[in-house]
């Protein structure tokens, strides 16, 4: 299964990073980062009606190469042009052929807050994320134990990182809401498992979710009936990769698909 396969390749590279990263020299650095830029605080305050989280993304294992001229600083201005609320860069380099150094780019450059997406399954990926200049981190529900999921949230906000904690199924939002941690839910409209998309995943499981649950509807999403249908469901924000990075011109793509900047109706 490819899900498998990823998370071996993370088990290597985490490997890697013990030998590199040291967790107290790492706090003391942090410790004189600047404040992360609120990724959540965004996403509630957000430019249009649905929020935005646009996704920096040249590859990915179910579609190969999506984006062959990639520019990673220009996509992220021109989604900060745009109006977006939040960035997404992929950063793992073997399925994706996203990087760290992306991120870092990125960051310098475009103000808006950036989620570091990849596959997390160790503590020190969580302060790399803060020392590259990630708002936010990516937890995927179907590649932890409870255990994990709830460490490595209190992990994140302590050092001051948001947290998107993602979901596709029942079984797995249960045991997010168990743990009474996140506020920040999304949901995967592909499986990760089978790469099969359906935006009635997000109906199903927004649903079940508690009021004050900020939820974003992920992947798949390329229509403004898409779009329509994940708010109707009750999406607060969308999370839109492979439809944007497929136009040559993504600012006016982000306009076609979310409509001009308004904060009527939020
Ligand atoms: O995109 C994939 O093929 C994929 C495969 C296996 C694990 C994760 C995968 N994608 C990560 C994502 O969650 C998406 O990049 C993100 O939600 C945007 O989706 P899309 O708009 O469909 O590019």
């Amino acid at each position: 299964m490819f899900l498998d396969r990823i998370v071996a390749t993370k088990r290597q590279e985490v490997d890697l990073l013990k030998q590199s990263l040291h967790i107290g020299r790492a706090e003391r650095e942090i410790a004189s980062l600047q404040a992360c830029r609120g990724f959540e605080q965004a996403l509630i305050g957000r430019n249009r009606p649905v929020g935005l989280i646009a996704e920096v993304k040249k590859a990915s294992p179910s579609k190969g190469l999506i984006r062959p001229d990639f520019q990673p600083v220009s996509l992220a201005h021109a989604y900060e042009e745009a109006g977006t609320d939040c960035i997404s860069v992929l950063t793992d380099v073997e399925y994706f052929q996203g990087s760290n150094d992306y991120l870092k780019m990125i960051r310098e450059q475009v103000r808006v807050p950036l989620l570091r997406k990849d596959f997390t399954i160790d503590e020190r990926q969580i302060y790399e994320a803060r020392l590259i200049g990630a708002d936010a981190i990516l937890l995927i529900a179907a590649i932890l134990t409870k255990s994990q999921l709830s460490d490595f949230y209190t992990l994140a906000r302590d050092l001051g990182l948001d947290v998107l904690v993602e979901v596709h199924n029942r079984p797995e939002l249960e045991t997010v809401l168990d743990i009474g941690k996140a506020t920040l839910v999304g949901v995967n409209n592909r499986d990760l498992k089978t790469f099969v998309t359906d935006l009635k995943v997000t109906e199903e499981l927004i649903a079940l979710m508690p009021q004050g649950v900020v939820a974003v509807s992920e992947s798949a999403i390329s229509s403004t009936d898409d779009v329509d249908f994940v708010r109707r469901a009750g999406a607060q924000a969308v999370l839109v990769g492979e439809h944007f990075m497929r136009q040559p011109n993504v600012q006016q793509a982000v306009h076609d698909l979310l409509g001009p900047i308004s904060k009527e109706g939020v």
